[in-house]
Formats: structure tokens, C-alpha cells, sequence
């Protein structure tokens, strides 16, 4: 818990939280020799097994940045949140929820085992990747283009520049993701699938294949944080409703089959990837009168060494020593 500070609006203030980040980083960074770099999708074993950075965004724009800030990585699982949002702004919430559920699967991210047997009425929650292909089957448009495109325009809406495509991710999954192929497959077969199943995976593995920094992740954290309002200009940029949705989809499956360890220890709504980002949203709440930097911030974290969930090892780590010390659990 924070104590002693006056007045948490000052770059004082702001200097203070940056020396204790900075050395939260270098501590955890030893953690990352604990877990292992993902390599089932060939080009992501590139990264740096070593890297820990973290920025946190202020909703009135301050900015804590540590660690290695200035890597780019692919957004893999985080860009399920996206094509989410996306589908539920093009098709309405009700016809979204009608067509992939709300609850944990309990399952590795990429499990076929549960989508047989228990003969599903829809796939389990839009953030695993039966449901996010689903997601991703009912966007709208006939091309892989035209499905991307609007997470495209709602990114760079967000970020205030438009992300680009990781060509060399995007062809080494398309060319090793034998088991997002199987779930294709099934998909299709239980008649889940809206668009064309090739297509489909095409889109998803591009939206997986975003390029994106922990400074983007931090400011998608911090308009999901506000209900899907850009702070400093007020404009709604993603409804309220399926901002909520959103966030409580993160809190319950953002962290796989990790979630409800992650939910009792950070408590923070969240959502990780395999090339090691994980984005938080940390909504503001009641008791927040003393924090108003932390109130209602993003927080972006980048760390590719992976423990066995496909979860940041160490950004895990950090963001729980961060969560207790600042206090932001939502419970
Ligand atoms: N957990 C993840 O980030 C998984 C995303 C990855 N593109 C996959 O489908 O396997």
C-alpha cells in the first residue's frame, strides 16, 4: 500500500513511483530464467528471453516507462479482446453472446480436448482461440482485409497511429499452426463457423501477427479502464457496455487457465499473449481519491520468457508485486 505521499499529481510523485518501478524491473528480471520462450509458432523464439519492461499510462496522461520499452512484439492473444470488441460494435452484444459464452474453459488456450467432450452449445469465452476463431468467423466482410481492417481503424483510433502487420509472425504461424487448424476443423464441422474456414484462420492469424509496443498495450489498457473513453479528448471510442463485457471477460479468462490464480493474487482485468505482452485495465474505483495517477491507468507489460500457462513469467511476477504495493485490486 502507497503511504506518505501529499499530492499525487506531482512529477515528484511521478519520480518516486519511476525509482521503485525501476527497481521492481531489475528484480524481476532475474525471474525470467524461470520459463521459456514460446516456439511452437517458429519466428516468436527470436524474442529475448531476458526482456522485462512495463508502462503505465495515467488517465491524465502521466507516464511510467521501465524496462525494455522500446521492443515491438506481435499481440498473439491479446488481439482476441480486439476482434471482440470489434464484433460486438458491428453485431450488437445480444447476437454476440448468443454465439460464444462467457465462462472459463478451465483448458490450455489452444485445447481441442474440451470442445468434443462436453458437447458444447457455443465455444467457452471469446479469449481462447476456439472462441476467438468463432469471433473472428462472424466479423464482417468476405477477406481477410476486410475482416481486419476495422481492428485496424479501431487500433489506430486508439493509439493515435496505425499498427502495422509482422509478415514473418503472420507466415510462421500460418505455416506451424497445425492445432488452430484442428479447431478450424471442428469449428466448422459443429457448424460454429460464419465465414469461410480459410479465411477465418488467415484473419486470425494476422490479427495475431499485430506489431505492437507495451506503450500501445498500456493506452488500449487505460480507454478499456474508462469504460472505453479516451480521457483526454472524452470521445467514446468502444461502447461503454461492451467495455464492461470486455473487462469482466478479462478478469474471469484473459489469463487462460491462470485466471483465477491471477484474479485472487493481482485482481487487476487482464490479458496476456504468447509473444509475452499482457495488457490490465485498472478501472477506478471508490477509495481512489489518493491515487489519482493509478486510478483508471493502463498498464502495458512485455516479457517473453513464458512459464508453462503461456503467461509472462516474470510480467506475472511484476504485476503482482505492483498490484499489492500500489493497491489496485479491484476487490
Ligand atoms: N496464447 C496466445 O497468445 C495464442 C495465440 C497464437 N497465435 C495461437 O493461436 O496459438
Amino acid at each position: 500500500m502507497v503511504q506518505g505521499v501529499a499530492n499525487w499529481n506531482t512529477e515528484q510523485t511521478r519520480d518516486w513511483l519511476q525509482s521503485y518501478t525501476d527497481d521492481w524491473v531489475s528484480f524481476y528480471r532475474k525471474h525470467t530464467s524461470d520459463g521459456e520462450v514460446a516456439s511452437y509458432i517458429p519466428e516468436l523464439l527470436k524474442a529475448d528471453p531476458d526482456a522485462l519492461g512495463i508502462t503505465v499510462i495515467g488517465k491524465n496522461g502521466m507516464t511510467l516507462r521501465s524496462g525494455d520499452v522500446n521492443t515491438t512484439f506481435t499481440l498473439q492473444s491479446i488481439s482476441k479482446v480486439i476482434s471482440f470488441v470489434v464484433a460486438c460494435m458491428e453485431r450488437g452484444v445480444a447476437y454476440m453472446l448468443d454465439r460464444v459464452d462467457v465462462e472459463p474453459a478451465g483448458e490450455a488456450f489452444n485445447s481441442i480436448m474440451h470442445l468434443e467432450m462436453k458437447q458444447l452449445k457455443k465455444p467457452f469465452n471469446p479469449l481462447i482461440n476456439a472462441g476467438a476463431i468463432t469471433v473472428t468467423s462472424i466479423l464482417e466482410g468476405r477477406t481477410s482485409d476486410e475482416k481486419l481492417e476495422p481492428m485496424f481503424e479501431l487500433l489506430e483510433d486508439m493509439l493515435g497511429h496505425r499498427p502495422e502487420l509482422d509478415v514473418d509472425v503472420y507466415e510462421s504461424e500460418r505455416d506451424s499452426s497445425m492445432r488452430n487448424r484442428a479447431i478450424g476443423y471442428y469449428l466448422l464441422e459443429t457448424g460454429f463457423l460464419e465465414s469461410d474456414m480459410s479465411v477465418t484462420l488467415e484473419t486470425y492469424f494476422k490479427q495475431c501477427s499485430i506489431d505492437v509496443s507495451i506503450d500501445d498495450l498500456a493506452r488500449i489498457g487505460m480507454i478499456l479502464a474508462n469504460d472505453g473513453r479516451d480521457p483526454e479528448t472524452g470521445e467514446e471510442i468502444i461502447p461503454r457496455q461492451i467495455a464492461r463485457i470486455t473487462k469482466a471477460l478479462m478478469l474471469t479468462c484473459g489469463m487462460y487457465d491462470a485466471s483465477g490464480k491471477f484474479a485472487t493474487y493481482v485482481g487487476i482485468p487482464a490479458k496476456s499473449g504468447v509473444s509475452g505482452g499482457i495488457i490490465a485495465a485498472v478501472p477506478p474505483r471508490v477509495r481512489d481519491e489518493e491515487l489519482p495517477f493509478l486510478s483508471g491507468c493502463g498498464i502495458g507489460v512485455y516479457g517473453p520468457s513464458l512459464d508453462d500457462k503461456g503467461n509472462s513469467i516474470a510480467g506475472i511476477r511484476l504485476l503482482r508485486h505492483i498490484a499489492n504495493q500500489w493497491d489496485l485490486s479491484i476487490f
